[in-house]
């Protein structure tokens, strides 16, 4: 078990734990007590999220003491999450051979984003397939491994339904718990649903789409992209946080597919770095895809993000 790298066993404690947020987020919304607390405009927190969050970094720094982990969600009471502790790890993860570039990878250079639920918003209208946890373990600043858990998907396997399901990406390794497809025949953008503004949507305008897609959560929005239902996910705002991207951008990468801001520039992911993907988001699994939007976003909307 030692001789695991502590990359692996990292993302296979990972995806257990995710899936343990994600029962803790179902949980929470059927009591239907959501403690809704307004941190900002547009800017909400729930029960799920910070039982979520609890439950997440309590049973991460009890196994990796000396990996940084930054959660969304402020005030963690580590102390007496003990009901919380999951200590199981992914088989299937912990199976994987190691790529040689990360085997020498130690908890000191790790930083892990956690965010317990990504789409709150649509959390509290009722759009609880856009909910996602997300997961993202940094290395050097960059993304190399990430989770994405959706705690209601629906899935059947024969005669039984099954709620939830994690999907996970490694550097050099690649993707798992979903089927990778080819993108739409025409192009269609994936964008917010409840953070929209007049630059976000002149960046959608210049885009030429066929269709555009309005859906919750940065994570939800790279898995369309992963599952073929949108081309390109164009947000040109700040809104999005670290938290936010790093799962997604992992995997997504991991699949040979992009994530920039709007600039075509990628985030850095040091735990030192502002919180704020100030400059927005740019995804696709295709490079010419993500080369079209670059080059279809007027420079006077990059400068402007970029003041
Ligand atoms: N203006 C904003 N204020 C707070 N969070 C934002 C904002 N814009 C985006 N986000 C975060 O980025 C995610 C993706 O954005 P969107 O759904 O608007 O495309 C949101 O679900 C939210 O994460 P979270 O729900 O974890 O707070
Ligand atoms: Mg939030
Ligand atoms: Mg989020
Ligand atoms: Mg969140």
């Amino acid at each position: 078990m030692s001789s695991v790298p502590v990359l692996i066993r990292l993302l296979a404690s990972s995806v257990s734990v995710a899936n343990r947020a994600g029962k803790i987020v179902r949980d929470v919304m059927s009591k239907g007590e959501l403690g809704i607390v307004e941190k900002g405009k547009d800017d909400y927190q729930t029960e799920a999220d910070r039982s979520a969050q609890r439950c997440i970094i309590a049973s991460l720094s009890a196994q990796y003491p000396k990996i940084n982990i930054i959660g969304e969600e402020d005030g963690n009471q580590i102390q007496d999450s003990n009901e919380y502790l999951v200590m199981d790890s992914d088989q299937e993860i912990l199976a994987i051979n190691c790529p040689e570039s990360l085997k020498g990878v130690e908890e000191k250079d790790i930083v892990v984003w956690v965010d317990p639920l990504d789409g709150t918003a649509e959390y509290t209208q009722g759009f609880l397939e856009h909910v996602t946890v997300l997961i993202g373990i940094s290395v050097n600043e960059r993304p190399v491994a990430g989770v994405i858990h959706q705690p209601y998907y629906k899935n059947v396997v024969g005669s039984d339904k099954i709620i939830g399901r994690t999907i996970w990406g490694l550097q050099e390794v690649g993707v798992g718990g979903f089927t990778l497809a080819p993108p739409p025949d025409s192009l269609v953008i994936t964008t917010t649903r409840s953070h929209s503004n007049a630059i976000v949507e002149n960046a959608l305008q210049v885009m030429n789409a066929q269709q555009i897609l309005r859906v919750g959560g940065a994570g939800y929005k790279v898995l369309q992209l992963l599952e073929g239902k949108a081309s390109i996910y164009v947000f040109a705002s700040p809104g999005c946080k670290k938290w936010d991207t790093c799962g997604p951008e992992a995997i997504l990468s991991a699949a040979g597919g992009k994530l920039t801001d709007i600039l075509g520039n990628h985030y850095k992911y040091g735990a030192s770095e502002s919180r704020p993907n100030k400059t927005g988001v740019l995804a696709a699994v295709y490079e010419d895809l993500h080369s079209y939007a670059l080059s279809r976003i007027p420079q006077e909307l990059k400068d402007e993000l970029a003041k």
